[in-house]
């Protein structure tokens, strides 16, 4: 029987099967690392005496506790500046690559290493963050991985771990005209549960795929363990090699040629069988909101807000009626009914180049609605920042009355000083909405940037076609 992309990168880099069902043991090619998960990693080397196995197979960046603004002064919060100290002193330490608050290629973990072509189709990529799932997008086998993996994966270069189950979710058809792949991803997680990922690696396949560029095949990739899932991969093909060709780490030469031959032949069997398949018609998808607490939570936005009867499962009733409460919502309100305070548009969901040429599009010649308090633009990357001044987006921005920030985690969880207030409401174009997720009694209503941009400009939730 043929196998799926997800088996072929597992059986490519398996060290050692395990025996009788034990665990195996993987290769891992590249190990991305941040601030906040890789203190107690290098302490634990530093304990053992250890140094690292493969240190050119490492790399960091500084994202989740870097201030936005006033970059060059002294980071305002202890915490923080102690975390991006300590970071920097363990690379320095250790001989890790960091790039960096300041640095040109300094960015969120998910962004900058595909921008620097350091995450390439078929290989094996772990990170101490939940998100790593984005760079599935190019069909390497990616993944979160816990504090105590990340030590392990710097002194072996390997993870030991059980096999992922393997789920198709298909995708056919032509997508409509305001439907991105954030509405993409968010109706598939409505539509399988937060859990119904639980231990598989997603493979997103079908034309609606195919057609996406590699920014928006990263949005969905990023979102997978939002529906409980390990990883996220889609098939590696010209639009991913176009992206690739020619960037810093990526293959040159004769090199290029041999890698691409190699990726050409990464794609599922058609005699493959998964383990679970889940289809969807790209006809029947609108752009999606969330309403709750959690990113299944959602409704297309010309529906409304969901009753709690409305949910058959009890657990799920529960969960509607309490996210009600949180999110100070009434059952019926139209979706396009809800104010909100606060625009952020960015993360490591959507924060690329492409989301804010969007957002920029649906911008331009508007003024931010009186009734909205504040609207951050948050580049997702330094090199994605200057790509957008280079292009003149700022300026739309800041003509705009939006705050144009630079790079960084940002207003996507609050470890850092953009933060919401007790209560402040925002639509954000980031992956999480759970309760406190963007401050203490925030509250988060989850969007592609198409409509964080029409939102911005109406003031209540809105599409570009409500304009
Ligand atoms: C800080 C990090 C461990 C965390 C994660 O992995 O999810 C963060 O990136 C997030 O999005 O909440
Ligand atoms: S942008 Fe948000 S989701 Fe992505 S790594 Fe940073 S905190 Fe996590």
């Amino acid at each position: 029987m043929g196998m799926t992309l997800a088996e072929k990168v597992w059986a490519d880099h398996l060290v050692r099967k395990g025996d009788d069902g034990a665990p195996d043991l993987l290769y891992i090619d590249l190990m991305l690392m941040h601030e906040v998960t890789s203190p107690q990693a290098f302490e634990g080397l530093r304990l053992a005496g250890r140094t690292p196995r493969h240190v050119d197979q490492l790399i960091a960046t500084e994202d989740h506790n870097t201030p936005t603004v006033d970059i060059d002064r002294p980071n305002p919060d202890e915490t923080s500046a102690t975390q991006l100290t300590t970071l920097e002193k363990n690379c320095k330490e250790f001989g890790v690559r960091l790039h960096p608050l300041g640095d040109a290629d300094q960015g969120i973990v998910h962004a900058f290493a595909p921008m620097l072509g350091l995450t390439q189709p078929g290989m094996t990529i772990v990170c101490g963050d939940s998100h790593t799932s984005t760079h599935g997008a190019f069909g390497a086998l990616a993944f979160g991985i816990g504090t105590s993996e990340v030590e392990h994966v710097m002194a072996t270069q390997t993870l030991s771990l059980k096999p992922f189950k393997t789920m198709a979710i298909n995708i056919d058809g032509d997508l409509p005209a305001d439907v991105s792949a954030k509405d993409i991803i968010l109706a598939i997680i409505a539509k399988i549960g937060t859990g119904g990922g639980q231990g598989y690696v997603l493979e997103y396949r079908g034309k609606a795929i195919e057609n996406l560029s590699m920014d928006a095949r990263m949005t969905i990739c990023n979102m997978s363990i939002e529906a409980g899932a390990r990883a996220g991969m889609i098939a590696p093909d010209e639009t991913t090699f176009a992206y690739l060709k020619d960037r810093p780490h990526a293959p040159k030469g004769e090199l290029w040629d041999q890698a691409v031959e190699y990726w050409k032949t990464l794609k599922t069997d058609d005699d493959a069988q998964f383990d679970a398949e889940v289809t969807l018609r790209a006809e029947d998808l609108e752009p999606f909101v969330t309403w709750g607490t959690n990113p299944g939570q959602g409704v297309p936005i010309s529906g409304s807000v969901p009753a709690p009867e409305d949910f058959a499962d009890a657990t799920e009733r529960a969960a509607a009626e309490r996210a009600l409460d949180y999110m100070g919502l009434e059952a019926g309100t139209p979706i396009r009914d809800i104010p909100v305070d606060t625009v952020f548009i960015g993360s490591c969901t959507n924060g690329r180049i492409e989301d804010l040429r969007i957002a920029a599009e649906i911008m331009k010649g508007h003024k931010k609605a009186d009734s909205i308090h504040r609207v951050l633009v948050v580049p997702a990357s330094s090199r994605i920042r200057l790509q957008a001044e280079e292009e003149g987006l700022d300026q739309i921005f800041k003509g705009f009355g939006a705050e144009w920030r630079n790079a960084g985690c940002s207003m996507c969880l609050g470890m850092n000083p953009d933060k919401l207030v007790v209560g402040e409401r925002s639509i954000s174009t980031s992956n999480r909405n759970f309760e406190g997720r963007q401050g203490k009694g925030s509250r988060t209503h989850l969007a592609s940037p198409a409509v964080a941009a029409a939102t911005a400009i109406r003031g209540t939730i809105s599409t570009p076609a409500d304009l």
